[in-house]
Parts: structure tokens; sequence; C-alpha cells
């Protein structure tokens, strides 16, 4: 059976977001679970022949980890997939004030920022995924807390729960589809597609990004995102990826890469429908 690689165990928003991918596309994947986002994105074109991870989150902005596996790795992105994000703190204490260790997922620490800085005399310890943060304090000591995903809990479940500890309350968190496969699905009308590229100055030269931004800009193709990643290699070297409206097939959206390839190097990561939050 094909199987889909993603953040475990069970009950992580990735998990979520993959059952949600497999109800969508109606596929019959049996979801892989990896105790981190590395190992699933390793997993991809080895064990599993799917990847679904988060990569941005509305208020924090890009996963770092993930975007700079994508520097490296040859993949390729299938679909976007967005989920509303709801925290909730639990713990064994009984009051807020009584907790001493918070145990919270890496990513889910900058959305509940607010309210980790309103904990005072608290050890926050870091965590793979939302369910290991749940796990510790599941079998941990009274003063142990963590913050979990809202539906991983059920009235009763704790001492203490609190709800709705995100800093925004509209939170969401946009997962990626990845495969090896660099197969383009056709391009079906009446659906609008988002392509993602990673830009590369190859021969650091002046005004380089004024020059990609134009070819965009002139033939009027809207950019979704742009972050810039360090190289690795020396300071002030940067890659940037780039989202804009279109698909790679689109005659605009050639021009403007073949454009840009003149002077750069552009690794196509890919060309999928644009979701918007209902999808
Ligand atoms: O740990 C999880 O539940 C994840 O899937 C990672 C994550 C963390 C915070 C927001 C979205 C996804």
């Amino acid at each position: 059976m094909k199987k889909i690689a993603t953040l475990g165990p069970k009950g992580t928003f990735s998990d979520t977001a993959s059952q949600k991918y497999i109800a969508a596309q109606n596929l019959s994947h049996e979801i892989e679970y990896f105790d981190s986002i590395k190992l699933a994105l390793n997993a991809v074109g080895h064990s599993c022949e799917i990847g679904i991870l988060p990569v941005e989150n509305f208020s924090e902005g890009f996963i770092s980890l993930v975007l700079d596996h994508l520097l490296d790795a040859d993949l390729f992105i299938m679909a976007e997939i967005r989920l509303p994000i709801r925290f909730s703190l639990v713990s064994n204490s009984r009051l807020k004030q009584d907790i001493k260790h918070l145990f919270v997922q890496f990513v889910a620490k900058g959305q509940c920022s607010e309210f980790i800085g309103s904990l005072h005399n608290v050890e926050v310890e870091s965590t793979e995924s939302n369910i290991e943060s749940l796990v510790h304090v599941q079998q941990g000591q009274g003063n142990y807390a963590a913050i979990v995903p809202s539906n991983a809990v059920q009235f009763g479940d704790f001492p203490l729960v609190l709800e709705d500890i995100n800093d925004y309350k509209n939170n969401e968190t946009r997962f990626l589809v990845f495969s090896k496969d660099h197969t383009l699905a056709a391009k079906q009308a009446n659906t609008d597609y988002k392509t993602s590229v990673i830009v590369m100055d190859e021969n650091d030269h002046p005004g380089f990004l004024g020059e990609v931004l134009l070819s965009f800009s002139s033939r009027k193709i809207n950019l979704t995102s742009i972050m810039s990643r360090p190289t690795r290699q020396t300071f002030g070297k940067y890659h940037f990826f780039i989202d804009f409206d279109g698909h790679i097939e689109d005659k605009v959206i050639a021009l403007a890469l073949a454009e840009i390839k003149v002077n750069c190097k552009v690794k196509v990561l890919g060309s999928y429908p644009k979701l918007n939050a209902q999808s």
C-alpha cells in the first residue's frame, strides 16, 4: 500500500492535515508517523511516496527547517492544505500559577508566545510534536503542563484546561504535500493555481532581486510570498523562495521564468491549486 509520511504520533495537526488530504483526494494511502518533521521529510521518496508537513503559519511565517530541506532535497509540491489551528493548555496542576514545567512543540511556541509570556518561573521545554507535549503531561508530574491541539483534549481529562491560548483567534497553518515525482497534474479549467520557485543568485550582482521582481511585475504576475533563506555558504548570500499566482504552463509565467533564468538559477517546486481558508 502507498504511504504518506507525516509528523506523528496520531493526533498531531500534521495527522489531521493528512487525513483531510486523503479524504479530499479519495486516496487509499496509509499514514506512516515520524518522530520529527525532518525524519518525515527524509522518508519522502523512500519508504513513503508522499509527505505532508507544515510549512507556514499565518502569524509566525515560514518554518525554516522545511524551506532549507527544499533547497537540498529533490522534492516537488503537489498541493497545499490549510488548517485552522487552536491550542489549549492542559496541566496536572489545578492552578496556572502552580505550573513549573511547560512542554510545547517548537512551531506552536511562536503561535502561543503571549500566553507563554504570561507564565512566571516556568521552565519551557521544546518538543517535536504537539502530541509528544501531551504525552509528557499524561505521564508526568503534578506541576507539568503542555500546549496541545484543542481537539486532543476533552472536558475532564485534566484538572486544568485553558482553551484558545493561541495569540490570534483565527490562527491557521499551511501544509504542503510533497513527492519525489515531478509529474505535473493536468491543469484543470476553473481552478486558480499557485506556483512555488526558489531563485538563486549564482553570480552575486547588484540589482538581482529588483530584476527578478520586475520580471513578475511587468507581466502583472501577483506574488503571494517572498522569503529569503541564507545560502549557508557565506554571509550576505541568500536564496529566495517565491510563490506567485498562476501555473507553470501559463505563457506569462514561462516568459517571466525564462527571463529570470538568464542570470539566476531557478528551481521550480511545483504548481498546485490555490486554496482559500474554507477549502
Ligand atoms: O505537532 C503538531 O501537531 C504538528 O503537526 C506541527 C504543528 C505545530 C503547530 C501548528 C501546526 C503544526
